[in-house]
């Protein structure tokens, strides 16, 4: 049995996955001071609590913190005897080439997303990931990550106008029934949320004429299908990419 990892800024999520399906999901914040041992009092609960035996044999970690990557490290170790594989260190292989300027250092959520799209749909696609930031991956034909565009994240906007501005509330995203807002919180939803959509569609279009060909776009992310509801902005809507990614590098590794 495969654990597979996904720690974003805000979020890492836990998968166990059996080589078939993921038996259960599971979400908590990130705090890179989370020890082992609260890691897995946390884990085994929630693990019981859906009736799953464990038997892990595998760890694979994808992290776009490297401060939480030691406690997980020893998470594995401890609990499961392992020596978790991590994405993005040179003993981890990837299925794909990684096309960037060098001595760039690539997000490796977005490398596990390059790998699961092409796996799922080949090549030529372009990722959007609703994370902390909300990131375009594009991939080329052959599947190899070639670059792509990172904007400030959704709930991260949002933010950012409540601590700059006295008057302006900490609110919760949401899709306006108008453009003009006619109170504080409809005009900051306005601002972020069609805002979003524009620059959705604006980047996208604009990926796809520089490559001057098809593409498909999928999505994933927290807040994803907010904006798959709209504007037809997506071919697709896939909630486990990168889980599905780290199971595709998980294989890739046993077998090379
Ligand atoms: N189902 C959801 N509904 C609303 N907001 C969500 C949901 N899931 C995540 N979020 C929010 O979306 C943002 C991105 O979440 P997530 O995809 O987990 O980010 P990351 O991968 O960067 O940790 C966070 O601000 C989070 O609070
Ligand atoms: C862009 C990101 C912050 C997105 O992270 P997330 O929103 O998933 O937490 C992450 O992929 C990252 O730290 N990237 C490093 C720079 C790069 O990918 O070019
Ligand atoms: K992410």
């Amino acid at each position: 049995m495969l654990l597979a990892i996904d720690c974003g800024n805000t979020n890492t999520v836990f998968s166990i996955w059996d080589g078939e399906t993921f038996l259960c999901t599971l979400r908590t914040s990130t705090h890179h001071a989370r020890t082992a041992d609260a890691y897995f009092t946390w884990f085994s609960t929630l693990v019981n609590h859906y009736g799953i035996k464990l038997d892990i044999t595998d760890v694979i970690i994808s992290s776009t913190v490297p401060r939480v990557v030691f406690n997980l490290r020893v998470f594995a170790d401890r609990f499961f005897g392992c020596r978790p594989l991590v994405v993005g260190k040179p003993e981890c292989l990837l299925p794909v080439d990684v096309r960037v300027d060098a001595g760039t250092q690539v997000g490796p959520d977005r490398l596990v997303n390059t790998v699961a799209g092409f796996d799922r749909h080949g090549g030529d696609l372009i990722l959007v990931d609703f994370g902390t930031a909300t990131t375009f991956d594009v991939v080329a034909a052959d599947g190899a990550y070639i670059g792509g565009v990172i904007a400030p994240g959704v709930n991260l906007s949002l933010e950012a106008l409540h601590q700059a501005a006295a008057a302006l509330p900490h609110i919760d995203i949401a899709k306006p029934q108008n453009v003009i807002g006619t109170n504080t919180v409809e005009c900051m939803q306005s601002g972020v949320f069609w805002g979003y959509v524009g620059l959705v569609r604006e980047i996208c279009d604009r990926i796809k004429a520089e490559r001057d060909r098809p593409m498909k776009v999928i999505s994933t992310g927290g807040l994803a299908p907010l904006f798959q509801q709209s504007y037809a902005l997506f071919d697709a809507f896939e909630d486990d990419l990168t889980m599905h990614g780290l199971t595709v590098i998980h294989q890739y590794n046993k077998d090379n």
